[in-house]
């Protein structure tokens, strides 16, 4: 994918930055970590599409790529121009993919520096919290700046998880205590979906409506393991993520559903592209790196998209709370 997007950009060189270190996330000599294990021993290994069993991203992705793949070095990026003067380097080199090192924020903000005149970047949420400054600075962007307020908007709340991640899990188990609750059969919506979503909505509309819904496919990598098995990893995904997206739009449509969480990256685009959301007001944290929005385009939602194990075991609850 960055190989057809560098293509597509004349784009020499990229880099990779995974890193999101206010959230645990960090890369040191190459190997990412999850707050402070490596990521093929942080419960990521078992993740139901792509199981994450080498923590070695230099490694990884010289799997994946045709070009040359290098190492940004922690001790090669003390300030923005010896980033820069590695990244040169790299260039020179033929070096066209660089995965970088990263252990704090302050160092986000110097890759961003180093990389602001860069076509294409490969990364995460947490060097994208830095590019908008680095923008400003170099005058790519104009200097305004949006409040950043909570949406206000009113209705009844849903929580749709369809992340398996160890965070996930036990914020599903703590959410139990406050919502009503329905664990979606993976293996009866394959046998007969219509059926079982007239069931689900059924529910719904008989649910105390001053509590939030929760509905959930988040299991344990036993229970994925039991149903990939029956449909296959691939199968059982795009059931589960068709699945929730048609049950996001009937309860925005029909039930009043104006607060809505999603759990899990995939779980999310699903949901958004069939909810036909197209773009997104970003708004205050719930935790570091998801912070509530506001949808432009589809249905006015309130909308928070979690990453698999990003959040503590309240992130439902905090979040809820703050549009109280
Ligand atoms: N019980 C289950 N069995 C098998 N696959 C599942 C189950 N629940 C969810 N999935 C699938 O697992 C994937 C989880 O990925 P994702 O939504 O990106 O979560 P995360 O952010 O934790 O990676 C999705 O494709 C989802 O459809
Ligand atoms: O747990 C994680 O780190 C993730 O599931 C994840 O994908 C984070 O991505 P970004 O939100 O782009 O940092």
């Amino acid at each position: 994918m960055a190989e057809a997007m560098m293509d597509a950009l004349d784009a020499e060189q990229t880099i990779f930055c995974p890193a999101f270190p206010r959230a645990g996330r960090t890369v040191y000599q190459g190997h990412l970590f999850v707050d402070g294990t490596l990521l093929n021993e942080s419960g990521m290994q078992n993740h139901p599409l792509n199981p994450m069993q080498d923590a070695n991203l230099v490694r990884f992705l010289a799997r994946q790529v045709t070009r040359p793949v290098g190492l940004l070095r922690y001790h090669d990026l003390a300030d923005a121009s010896s980033a820069g003067g590695s990244l040169q380097t790299h260039r020179r080199d033929g070096i066209a993919h660089g995965v970088i090192d990263c252990v704090d924020d302050s160092q986000l903000q110097t890759i961003a520096a180093a990389v602001s005149d860069m076509p294409l970047l490969t990364g995460g949420s947490g060097l994208a919290r830095y590019l908008g400054d680095a923008y400003r600075k170099s005058g790519l962007i104009e200097t305004h700046r949006a409040s950043s307020e909570l949406p206000a908007i009113s209705g009844r709340s849903l929580i749709l998880s369809g992340s398996c991640s160890q965070a996930t899990n036990q914020q599903v188990a703590k959410a139990k205590s406050f919502c009503s609750t329905w664990q979606l059969d993976v293996l009866e919506i394959a046998r007969d979906p219509g059926t079982y979503q007239r069931r689900l909505l059924a529910w719904a509309e008989a649910s105390d409506a001053n509590r939030p819904l929760l509905i959930y496919s988040t299991d344990d990598p036993e229970g994925v393991r039991s149903v990939q098995q029956t449909l296959g990893a691939n199968e059982a995904a795009e059931l589960i993520e068709s699945f929730l997206g048609k049950v996001a739009v009937e309860l925005t449509t029909d039930f009043g559903v104006r607060r809505l969480i999603v759990a899990g990256g995939e779980t999310s685009g699903a949901v958004v592209r069939d909810l036909g959301i197209r773009a997104l007001k970003i708004g205050p944290e719930i935790c570091a790196g998801v912070p509530w929005t506001q949808s432009i385009g589809g249905p006015p939602l309130a909308i928070a998209l979690k990453s698999g194990n990003f959040g503590d075991e309240n992130f439902f609850h905090t979040a809820l709370e703050m549009l109280a």
